[in-house]
Formats: C-alpha cells, sequence, structure tokens
C-alpha cells in the first residue's frame, strides 16, 4: 500500500513514502522518495514528482469514490491489514465461518457458525432461584424491545446489569434466557480486543447479526449477552485507551442508535436489515465506561445487590440435595455475612474435599494418578465417588477455611515486599 504525505512548502522536501505491509500488518520495508519543491530537476526528482502526480490523482478518485458514499480508501488499504478487517479471511486468521457472506443465506455453515457462539444451556441442571427483581428486569427489558414497534416510546436498547462480584448477574441472566427459552449470542470481555485493529467492533456486528439470524430462522428469541464488559472496556487507573476500545464503544453506541441496520461490509445491502435484538451487557463498575455509551437512552441500568431474602432463598435452593433446612441456611448467611453468593457455591464445594481424598486413595493413591484414573475410566472400572453428607457444622467449617484465606490474601500484599524497590522509584 502507498501512503502519500504532503509537507508544505517551506518545508525543504515534499516527501512521498512507501510503506509495504505484509499479510500480518507488519511494516517490513519502506521506501522514502523525496523531491525538493522548486529543487533541481533531476531524474530523481522528475521520477518523485510523477510519483506524487499520480498518487494525487489517486487520491482525488478516492475523493470521488468517498462523494458518492463508497469507502474507496478503505478498500485500498486492503493490503494494510491493520487496516482491513476482512484480511484475517486471507490471511486464514480468522476462522473461515466467520468470514463471507454467511450471514445472508441459511447454510449449514450459518448453523456450525450459530452453534458456536449462541448457548443452550445443557450445563445448567437442577433446579435454581431467580430473584424476582432480577427476574421482572431482565424480562421487561428483553419484551420491551421485542415489541418497541407498538409504544410509542423510546426503548433503550442496552441493560447494563452492574453490581459487586460473584453476586449471579451473569448465572442468572443464563438462568432467566433458559427459562424463557431464549437463545442467547455470548461474549465475553476477552474478545473485545484484539491484535487486529477494527476486530473486535467487526465481531460486535456479526454476532448481533447472527442473534438477528436466530430470530429470522428459528423463529427464537435472542438476546446479545456481553460479560463482564468493564474488564474489557472499562479504564482503571492507568490502563490505556486501545483503538478497539474506541471502535467497540463506537460500535454499540452506533447499535443502540440503528438497532436494525447493522452492516459487516462497505456497502449497504438488504440483508443489512435486521431485527431488533436487546443486548445486556454485565460488569462492576459502569462508571469506567465512556459515558455517552451508558447515557440513559441506549442503556438502562440495573444494580444487582441481592437481599438476605434473595440470598437466603438463592442458598436454600443450591444446598436442597443436601437436605439442609432453612434454618440452618439462615444460620450459614447470618455466619459469613457480606459475602458474594459464589461464596455460598465455594463453601459446598470445599466440604467434598476429604471425600475426594479418599476416592483418590481408593484408586490407588496419587502416584500415577493421572495413568490409572484414564485407565479406570476408560475399561469403566473407577471407584464410587460417595458424597460427603452435609452437615451444618461441616460447612461452617468450610466457610471459616474461605474466610481464612480471603484475609490472608488481604493481609499479605506480597507484591509490596518484592516490589518495594520499584515503590522507591
Ligand atoms: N441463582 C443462583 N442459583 C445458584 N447459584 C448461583 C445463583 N446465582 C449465582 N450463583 C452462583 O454464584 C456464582 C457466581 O455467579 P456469576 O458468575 O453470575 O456472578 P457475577 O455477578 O457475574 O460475577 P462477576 O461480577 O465476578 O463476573 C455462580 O457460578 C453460581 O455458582
Amino acid at each position: 500500500m502507498a501512503i502519500c504525505f504532503r509537507v508544505p512548502p517551506s518545508l525543504p522536501k515534499s516527501r512521498c513514502f512507501d510503506f509495504h505491509f505484509s499479510s500480518r500488518g507488519q511494516r517490513n520495508s519502506s521506501s522514502v522518495c523525496c523531491s525538493q519543491s522548486g529543487g533541481k530537476n533531476d531524474e530523481a526528482d522528475s521520477n518523485a514528482a510523477n510519483k506524487v502526480k499520480s498518487k494525487l490523482s489517486e487520491q482525488s478518485s478516492w475523493e470521488a469514490k468517498d462523494s458518492e458514499g463508497k469507502d474507496y480508501l478503505y478498500k485500498l488499504g486492503a493490503e494494510a491489514d491493520n487496516m482491513n478487517i476482512a484480511v484475517g479471511a486471507r490471511a486464514g486468521v480468522i476462522d473461515d465461518l466467520f468470514t463471507g457472506n454467511f450471514l445472508g443465506k441459511d447454510s449449514d455453515i450459518v448453523f456450525d457458525y450459530r452453534q458456536k457462539v449462541t448457548r443452550s444451556f445443557e450445563y445448567l441442571q437442577g433446579d435454581y432461584y431467580i430473584a424476582p427483581v432480577f427476574l421482572d428486569k431482565v424480562v421487561c427489558h428483553i419484551v420491551k424491545n421485542y415489541i418497541s414497534h407498538l409504544m410509542n416510546i423510546k426503548v433503550p436498547l442496552i441493560l447494563g446489569v452492574w453490581g459487586g462480584k460473584g453476586q449471579g448477574k451473569t448465572f442468572q441472566t443464563e438462568l432467566i434466557f433458559k427459562a424463557m427459552g431464549i437463545e442467547p449470542v455470548i461474549m465475553s470481555a476477552g474478545e473485545l480486543e484484539s491484535e487486529r485493529a477494527g476486530e473486535p467492533g467487526k465481531l460486535i456486528r456479526e454476532r448481533y447479526r447472527t442473534a438477528s439470524k436466530v430470530v429470522q430462522n428459528q423463529g427464537k428469541m435472542s438476546c446479545l449477552l456481553i460479560n463482564d464488559i468493564d474488564a474489557g472496556l472499562g479504564r482503571f487507573g492507568n490502563t490505556q485507551l486501545t483503538v478497539n476500545n474506541q471502535i467497540v464503544v463506537g460500535t454499540l453506541m452506533n447499535i443502540s442508535d440503528n438497532p436494525t441496520r447493522v452492516s459487516i461490509g462497505q456497502v449497504w445491502r438488504e440483508s443489512d436489515i435486521t431485527h431488533r435484538i436487546p443486548i445486556i451487557v454485565t460488569g462492576n463498575d459502569l462508571t469506567t465506561i465512556y459515558a455517552p455509551l451508558i447515557r440513559d437512552g441506549r442503556m438502562d441500568k440495573f444494580y444487582w445487590q441481592p437481599t438476605q431474602e434473595d440470598i437466603v432463598n438463592i442458598v436454600c435452593r443450591m444446598y436442597e440435595k443436601d437436605c439442609i433446612t432453612k434454618d440452618a441456611v439462615i444460620r450459614i448467611v447470618e455466619e459469613f455475612p457480606n459475602q458474594a453468593l459464589d461464596f455460598y457455591g465455594a463453601l459446598r464445594s470445599r466440604t467434598y474435599d476429604r471425600s475426594i481424598l479418599e476416592w483418590v486413595n481408593e484408586a490407588g493413591g496419587s502416584e500415577n494418578l493421572g495413568k490409572t484414573l484414564i485407565k479406570q475410566k476408560k475399561e469403566g472400572k473407577l471407584p464410587v465417588f460417595t458424597p460427603p453428607l452435609q452437615t451444618v457444622e461441616a460447612l461452617l467449617e468450610s466457610g471459616y477455611d474461605l474466610v481464612r484465606e480471603q484475609k490472608l490474601i488481604s493481609e499479605n500484599k506480597l507484591s509490596r515486599e518484592y516490589m518495594k524497590n520499584m515503590d522507591d522509584q
């Protein structure tokens, strides 16, 4: 690709830089040709002048294309794959299923692709309790978006569910999807950044359109869920704002302003008309996110902090299989106040430790455990695992263990010890 820079006549030279990019976006060679403004007419200068002229005529043709509404510059930049997000397809970097015009047709590829990004929640087995306030908020947001055309009001496309860590924002949202028969498209914070500029923004648009295809082809409701958005987009202390952060914010703002017209290409097509798909984002602190994205017209906000009653009801359902009574659950919850929902799950899991060690002994001890386990599993000869008999005392005991570990982490800040010298600098 060639990029032309013009410098004002006050500067001694006008320069034309030719940058050559590898398919991975690194500049692998560059040539710089310079011509002195009003300088001697030697051969090199005349070549350079011709080159500048041809670049300028090329540039004016881009401008003409631009005025026709075609982003020609973008196409010309196809060699520079840090500018062209379609290049990943050629380089084989992006999964083939993400590329091409799969969204325009209902082929097997579309189906495979959708299976990869949508979630069917087989792992959510058993009974769970969903806090009523949480349920109402999420259901209302989804329904409101699906029937927004029937109402004469402006409905924010995005719902931002935020609050303390491990309080069940994601888990309960997924439970609600399952209960409502929604096939969501899920994204996580890690997908909001990429080594390639523009990729995450494109991914969001693709996922949004995939959700639209679920509605169109499957007749099912869908929703785009972005987990832990602040971990990917938020600015904490000295974190850097990247080009991709800006593009992702811009993309989400644009989708929420034009939810039924989401394009992934350069030219608007009929297939760019999409269904309006509600978006739900979860996060811990939405103040770390670019304010215009979370303004009320774009994002409905919901601060989730379970009450004591919610926690007791959720934990009761969690411990139901262990025949722990509601009174016992209340005792446990009161013993460990200010703990997230996640704590009560971890506490139950801790009580399994002793049984697991006994099971390991039965399986032949820890020596060569890997091999023995694989062999026994293959032959279907694994010893039977007997879950521990849960008692309130055992649960309280593992709760104290967890709290002890939490305290150790916050008291022994070893990084301070190890990085003493860095603090002094
Ligand atoms: N309604 C529920 N029933 C049973 N378990 C639950 C429920 N809600 C939350 N949990 C438990 O709490 C854990 C943490 O939930 P989740 O990951 O949704 O929290 P979060 O608020 O999204 O956390 P973070 O902000 O750290 O991402 C879950 O893995 C699950 O074990």
